[in-house]
């Protein structure tokens, strides 16, 4: 496997070196054109000024002729007049005329027939150069295709360099394979030592037996002579001192006998005890050898295999081509990982179509599993549809509760703005879904692909209003029927492909409607396998909208638009999607303990404090993690250079990088820098940030801000700042949402400004840490929940990690700004070990999915108590 996966690198080395060289030539040959390309232009724009002489000659020629003509007709009518006057005076005019016309019409004609060659010649010339035209476009037809050939040759070499990583990646695991193969087979040496000296042993103890048998056979001999001897005994004395002497002799030779048997004794026990170690140590081997395998087919298959297996069987579903029953058990195969779901897929070299579609399901088991099936309907998803922090608890969350044994399914809209290169395998499935909307069934396309190892659905409404054709996520006027549309569809989805999910777990607004959706019109249908769980990432954005707007996606208006249902608390007209979910979900969460409790009050709840406090029971806050795979210095490939809290030199590199880049003043290497990257919208405490950008500078800092604003004066106010530090040394402002320039200058930065007023969760500070970059931060929220004052005493000093203020006011800012400037320039070292201590805090999604993990398990539990009631 080694020896074919190291040929398999070989070849793709050359076939990489082979694309090289064929570029390499392409290159040179695309130069060459070029060259040609520029002479034949250089040659065109000699035609051109030839052609344009040679108009302003055609022209010359043409006056000429003019003037011929004139003097023609003006001979023409000294004809006519010598009819009227005198013969004489006439014949002398015209004697005279033609004297002069004479005169004028020879050099004149002679002129015209060398402009009319000349022009013919320019004629010829005008001919080449048109051929030479179409020369050169046929040229540049070839130069085109060549780029063509060119481009589909990078990408073909990206392919086999992505082939090449992925040889490498096997070869990486061989190489594990190997030195487990190696350690073994030091063992298995060691063991053969031991096996040769235990034989040895053996073999020594074979020759005193031997040997022992040799003086077995001297004694009988010397026995039978002592009887002969004791026959003789009275024939004479001599016999009697023979005998007594054999008698020692024997005697000796038992002694020896004995010490002999024993010491082959000790050998056979020794031999006896090294053999039963050797079959210790082989019965260990085997049981090792066993539970390798074990874990090797528990874990071989990347969990993208699993997933774009669970498509391929529901895909099949959708498309009628399997049974519900036999869905269901080749579901629970895949989400358990079954070896024979996984060898019966290979063997169909990974596609199951009609002609080996019976062979494969001949695998359908059915088995009891223990973990549970959590389908998220949402509209964001990182890194393919992300807006805010919401695509990262999607995707974040999903992947830990995937780690987890759990079978998590996404459904997202099918928006034509994702990040279509990171959707691998999308396809469409051979199925329309019809979905209610506005009193009409529309047909919807389901698509299907697998998103960082995660299964993902996409519905695409066949509607006229081209709901997810937008080019972009939300901001559009008819929010609100988009997503309620596309929370009916999602439902529908989940409805007719026959699952039975244990936890559909929907995110803000957008989605809120699935709840209400899910138990006033599913569940009475007899889908309600699931609990619903609904997450509010901010309470700031509510969706509330006018009452009638709730029919289009099927709910009843007079059933829902009541005080304790919908009906918005203040705008009593109205309803409020979120206080829907908030009645009618099981589990009602919010993204960190802080906010929790602050949204239950007046001044954090947005008129739903009392709702919240209602329901009080169900409703918990718990803190986001980060992806720490995408979030990842040591393998970050936006950075200039990747660094780990041992390694700190990267960052150095990262932050010499980021300030060249910029156009930033590099002469002090260890002048503070200070980044911001974020949404620019009041929530985010926008005049505290402008205030951070001065207090920076006068704290002898420098500044990157990386941010835009859905807010238009926001917008333009920053863009005015923007332009005011366009050529300083020390600020920069970008107004752009820019996903890989967000890496770098967390990598760059060596402190990172929150001033929020505020803030769910917030995930720019745990991302900050991870890099190395310590975050000033107002406590709130999410904020509060993770940073902990370097000065705060009451909390153990291995928590404390970055620099707090309550106040949201310029004061309140400035003054932990100045101590964590305080802090930077005191002592290099101390810094050092600060930005080591944060970038090793674990803000994994490891420990708030097991929360979210209780809480569906109580959910679930108490929805089976109650079924069994
Ligand atoms: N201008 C930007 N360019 C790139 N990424 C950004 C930008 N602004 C914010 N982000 C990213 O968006 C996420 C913000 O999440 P969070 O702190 O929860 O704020 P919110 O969800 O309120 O916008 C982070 O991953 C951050 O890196």
């Amino acid at each position: 496997m080694i020896r074919n996966a190291e040929k398999n690198i070989l070849l793709l080395n050359e076939a990489r070196v082979q694309a090289l060289e064929d570029l390499d030539k392409i290159l040179s040959e695309k130069e060459a054109l070029q060259t040609d390309l520029n002479n034949l232009e250089m040659k065109l724009a000699e035609t051109d000024a030839r052609i344009k002489v040679t108009a302003r000659e055609k022209i010359h020629v043409e006056l000429l002729e003019n003037q011929l003509e004139k003097l023609k007709n003006e001979m023409a009518s000294n004809r006519f007049l010598g009819e009227k006057h005198d013969l004489h005076d006439n014949e002398e005019k015209l004697n005279l005329d033609s004297v002069t016309l004479g005169a004028k019409n020879s050099p004149l004609a002679q002129e015209l027939s060398t402009l009319h060659k000349e022009n013919m010649l320019l004629k010829d010339d005008i001919q080449n150069l048109k051929a030479k035209l179409d020369d050169v476009k046929e040229t540049e037809q070839r130069v085109l295709m060549l780029e063509k050939e060119r481009s589909i040759l990078e990408i073909s070499l990206k392919e086999l360099e992505s082939k090449l990583a992925i040889a490498q990646e096997d070869v990486s695991k061989l190489s594990a394979v190997k030195s487990d193969c190696k350690a073994l087979s030091e063992k298995v040496e060691s063991l053969q030592g031991l096996l040769d000296q235990a034989t040895k042993q053996a073999e020594r103890a074979v020759t005193v037996l031997h040997h022992n048998h040799e003086l077995q056979r001297k004694v009988d001999l010397l026995e039978a002579s002592l009887q002969q001897a004791n026959a003789d005994k009275f024939s004479s004395e001599k016999a009697l001192k023979y005998n007594e002497l054999l008698e020692q002799k024997v005697k000796l030779l038992e002694e020896r006998l004995q010490i002999s048997d024993e010491e082959i004794n000790s050998h056979i026990h020794m031999y006896q005890e090294s053999v039963k170690e050797f079959q210790d140590i082989v019965d260990k081997l085997k049981e090792e050898i066993k539970k390798k395998s074990l874990e090797e087919t528990m874990d071989d298959m990347p969990l993208e295999f699993w997933s774009r297996l669970l498509l391929t069987i529901d895909g099949l579903l959708l498309e009628k081509k399997i049974s519900l029953n036999d869905a269901s058990s080749l579901r629970e195969m895949t989400w358990k990982k079954d070896n024979l779901i996984r060898d019966a897929y290979l063997a169909c070299k990974g596609k199951v179509d009609n002609e080996n579609l019976s062979s494969f399901l001949k695998l359908a088991l059915s088995r009891p599993s223990s973990g549970l099936n959590i389908v998220h309907i949402a509209a964001e998803m990182a890194p393919i549809a992300k807006v805010g922090g919401l695509g990262d608890v999607v995707s974040g969350l999903g992947k830990a509760l995937q780690m987890k044994g759990h079978l998590v399914e996404i459904i997202l809209p099918k928006y034509d703005c994702m990040q279509y290169d990171r959707i691998c395998d999308l396809k469409v499935l051979d199925v329309a879904l019809q979905s209610y909307f506005d009193g009409q069934m529309f047909k919807n396309q389901i698509w299907v692909g697998t998103v960082e190892g995660l299964p993902v659905y996409f519905i695409e409404p066949h509607h006229p209003a081209k709901f997810f054709w937008r080019g972009q996520v939300y901001g559009e006027h008819d929010d609100f029927k988009r997503f309620s549309y596309f929370s009916h569809a999602a439902l529908e989805l989940l409805y007719q492909s026959g699952k039975k999910p244990n936890i559909i777990h929907c995110h803000d607004w957008h989605t809120a409607f699935v709840a209400p959706l899910y138990w006033d019109i599913y569940a009475t249908r007899g889908f309600n396998s699931a609990r619903i769980c609904f997450t509010c990432h901010n309470f700031e954005y509510q969706g509330v909208t006018s009452a009638s707007e709730l029919a289009s996606c099927g709910l009843d208006v007079h059933h829902l638009h009541r005080p304790d249902r919908m009906q918005d608390n203040s705008a009593h007209d109205k309803v409020n999607p979120i206080k829907g979910a908030i009645v009618y979900s099981n589990i009602v969460t919010t993204v960190s303990p802080t906010y929790a409790q602050e949204v239950r009050t007046t001044e954090g709840g947005r008129g739903l404090q009392e709702t919240l406090n209602f329901h009080s029971k169900k409703f918990v806050g718990i803190l986001n993690g980060i992806d720490t795979d995408a979030w990842n210095p040591s393998t970050d490939t936006f950075l200039k250079v990747q660094y780990s809290p041992d390694d700190l030199l990267g960052k150095t590199q990262n932050k010499k990088a980021l300030r060249k880049d910029l156009n930033l003043s590099t002469s002090e290497a260890f002048r503070p820098l200070v980044g911001c990257i974020t949404r620019l919208v009041p929530q985010k405490g926008v005049h505290l940030i402008r205030h951070a950008i001065y207090r920076t500078l006068e704290l002898g800092g420098q500044f990157v801000l990386l941010g835009s604003s859905p807010v238009p004066h926001i917008q333009r106010e920053f863009e005015g700042i923007a332009n005011h530090f366009q050529s300083d040394p020390h600020v920069r402002l970008l107004l752009k949402f820019d996903e890989a320039l967000s890496h770098t200058i967390y990598a760059a930065t060596d402190m990172l400004i929150i001033p929020s007023l505020f803030e769910p969760c917030g995930l720019t500070q745990m991302i900050a840490m991870r890099y190395g970059s310590v975050p000033i931060v107002r406590s709130t929220g999410g904020l509060n929940d993770s940073v902990f004052d370097i000065d705060d005493d009451s909390v153990p000093s291995q928590f404390r990690n970055g620099f707090k203020f309550t106040r949201p006011d310029e004061q309140g800012l400035s003054e932990a700004m100045e101590r964590a400037f305080n802090y930077y320039f005191r002592s290099r070292e101390s810094w050092q070990q600060l930005v080591q201590k944060v970038m090793r805090m674990d803000f994994g999604w490891d420990a708030s999915a097991a929360q979210y993990e209780e809480l569906y398990e109580k959910a679930v539990a108490r929805a089976r108590a109650s079924k069994n009631l």
